[in-house]
């Protein structure tokens, strides 16, 4: 069971994963197609309405010729000088209520059906944030945010003008394309099969080069992505970049996917220049052929100026669907990449979930037992093997050893950011996986190595595990971490933005804010895994004090990379790639002389 386990999660889902069979990856398309017109279902009623103001378009644009016609045979006619004037007036009128109608549809198909498309596309981009909030740690592992980016805010856009413009461009095609011809076959069978014949060449032609824009898209998007991921850690490290003085350096990466993604681009607008200009040139081209062809058969007296001049017309309304149907290949093949890579994420399952039957964990004592507990990271080596562990409620634990062994792994394993791979982890012999998630994390505390703050005030990063705290409830856990005094040293108090990851704050100003934010949330479970980079004395003394005041009455677990802040620990247990391999409080371990003694004393001789 553990190897099958094991082997499911050393071949998890991916992004970009091919299918297994073909029939699964038919079914799959059969899904996601069905997904995709289900995100229509809540705006039905504004989706007809757009169909239908689409439909007047078309209408209005076949209608215009028909009566620009009626004009000119009135012109041509000139027997009844009176009357042609008052019925030239008279379809001046309708022309002009066709073309405020039209106006009407094309502001509503534009506003409207542009919004619907963004209500979708903001809809799907919801689901995407929200669905990346469930995803476990390992997904994280796997993926680059720079990417997800790319897929959550920039793919969207594409979908959002797929969503409007993908039944109105259609319809609207098909409408134009098919009245404008129909009109065509009326005046004149001949000059209307010389376009028929005509047609396939442009659409070929227009495919052609849609299909070439749509590459060079395609390459221009994943340049794109690499440029976001290029930003993103580039000024995520600025810090890093700047003491490396590696400005330079930086610069030329940067130029290098600047210039790739240039060039995909340069590709892109080749080929849609070469895509417009065909099709310009098939309209003139068609004009051309339409006057020489119709001027010779008004010489024949086959066909009338009147006649002639509509055609003209509608060859010139023609040109449009031609237009639109290539364009909306195109956005189809933008639009719909986009959709089925926004899938792909959506349909990851988080590799850490409740299970069915999980209950709520209410006010734990804090007793942990690990039983033979392995672990080892998705494609990787076996990095916990066969550990076993009891600590007490309220016992204060300290995890020592060489780095690599699996310390932080072991915190990481208890609020379940990944589940172990073999044995179990219960507290309050409960198993974790048997409690649902959000009531397992309400109780523990993590204060993690890597401190995370996020832009905002001290007083918002303070409320994030207790967004109802009252202000005297803010202070006192400040207080508490030793961390009151220098909030109200800074320009606005707790009030004072602390800018992106808290960059305005000290390293141990930092550290002393993720404390008071565990006081706030006052979990009976502590795990505190000690920043390896050294604070100044003073700041030390000033995070280790706050440590231990959130410490008491509470299970602690704390990974310790300077032994002299865990001297006064219950336990300490030493870690190694062979387990715990010692235990014991701080004299017993010296007196013993082994690992923690050879350790201790070779950081106290630093
Ligand atoms: N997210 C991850 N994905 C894959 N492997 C990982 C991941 N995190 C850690 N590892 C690997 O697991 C092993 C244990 O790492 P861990 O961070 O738990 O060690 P540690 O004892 O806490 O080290 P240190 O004292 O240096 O912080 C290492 O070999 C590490 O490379």
């Amino acid at each position: 069971m553990s190897s099958l386990l094991s082997r499911a999660r050393k071949n998890p889902p991916r992004l970009n994963r091919s299918s297994s069979t073909a029939s699964k990856s038919y079914n799959r398309r059969q899904l996601r197609l069905r997904k995709f017109l289900s995100y229509f279902r809540p705006h039905l009623r504004l989706l007809m309405a757009d169909v239908a103001c689409a439909v007047v378009v078309a209408a209005a644009a076949v209608a215009l010729p028909l009566c620009a016609n009626i004009v000119m045979s009135h012109l041509i006619a000139f027997n009844d000088t009176a009357s042609a004037y008052w019925q030239i007036l008279g379809m001046g009128g309708v022309m002009l209520a066709i073309v405020a109608i039209e106006t009407a549809a094309i502001f509503f198909v534009d506003y409207r059906g542009h919004m619907m498309g963004a209500h979708i596309e903001a809809n799907i981009r919801q689901e995407l944030f929200d669905h990346c909030q469930k995803l476990s740690f390992g997904f994280y592992d796997r993926h680059r945010t720079g990417q997800l980016m790319s897929r959550i805010v920039g793919d969207s856009f594409w979908l959002g003008e797929l969503f409007h413009h993908g039944p109105e461009d259609l319809l609207i095609a098909i409408l134009k394309y098919s009245g404008a011809m129909a009109v065509l076959f009326f005046i004149d069978l001949q000059l209307a099969f010389l376009i028929l014949l005509l047609t396939p060449f442009a659409v070929a032609y227009a495919l052609h080069f849609n299909r070439r824009m749509s590459r060079a898209l395609e390459a221009s998007k994943q340049e794109i992505a690499a440029v976001n991921e290029r930003v993103e850690d580039a000024l995520a490290g600025i810090r890093v970049v700047q003491s490396f003085a590696n400005e330079d350096l930086e610069r030329k990466r940067f130029a290098v996917l600047n210039r790739r993604f240039l060039r995909s681009r340069a590709d892109g607008y080749r080929s849609e220049a070469w895509f417009s200009a065909g099709a310009e040139t098939f309209a003139q081209i068609i004009t051309l052929l339409v006057v020489i062809l119709g001027g010779l058969r008004i010489l024949a007296a086959e066909l009338t100026i009147a006649d002639l001049l509509t055609f003209l017309l509608c060859v010139g309304v023609l040109v449009d669907p031609v237009k639109r149907m290539a364009n909306l290949a195109r956005l189809w093949q933008e639009g719909y990449t986009g959709f089925v890579r926004a899938m792909e994420i959506l349909e990851i399952d988080p590799d850490v979930v409740d299970r069915p039957s999980a209950r709520l964990m209410s006010n734990p004592k804090g007793e942990i037992r690990l039983s033979n507990v392995d672990f080892s990271y998705e494609d990787g080596a076996e990095v916990l093997s066969n550990l076993s562990l009891t600590i007490r409620p309220g016992e204060f634990v300290a995890l020592v050893g060489p780095s690599g062994v699996g310390k932080s792994t072991l915190c990481a394993l208890l609020p379940r950011f990944y589940d172990v791979t073999g044995g179990s982890i219960e507290i309050d012999g409960t198993d974790i996986r048997d409690v649902t998630l959000a009531s397992l994390r309400r109780h523990l505390g993590v204060v993690q190595q890597d401190v995370y703050l996020f832009a905002g005030t001290v007083a918002d990063n303070l409320r994030y595990g207790r967004p109802d705290a009252t202000d005297e409830e803010v202070e006192a856990a400040a207080r508490a971490a030793h961390a009151h005094e220098f909030i109200m040293a800074l320009p606005q108090g707790y009030q004072t933005d602390i800018g992106q990851r808290g960059v305005k704050l000290s390293g141990g100003q930092r550290q002393r804010l993720t404390i008071a934010r565990a006081f706030l949330k006052n979990p009976a479970i502590l795990i505190f895994d000690e920043a390896t980079s050294a604070l100044d004395n003073e700041s030390e003394r000033a995070v280790q004090q706050a440590f231990l005041t959130l410490a008491k009455g509470r299970t602690t677990l704390v990974i310790a990379h300077r032994l002299s802040t865990i001297r006064h620990a219950d336990r300490i247990l030493v870690l190694t790639g062979d387990g715990i391999v010692e235990e014991g409080n701080h004299d017993r371990l010296m007196e013993s002389g082994g690992i923690y003694a050879s350790l201790y004393g070779l950081q106290a001789s630093i």
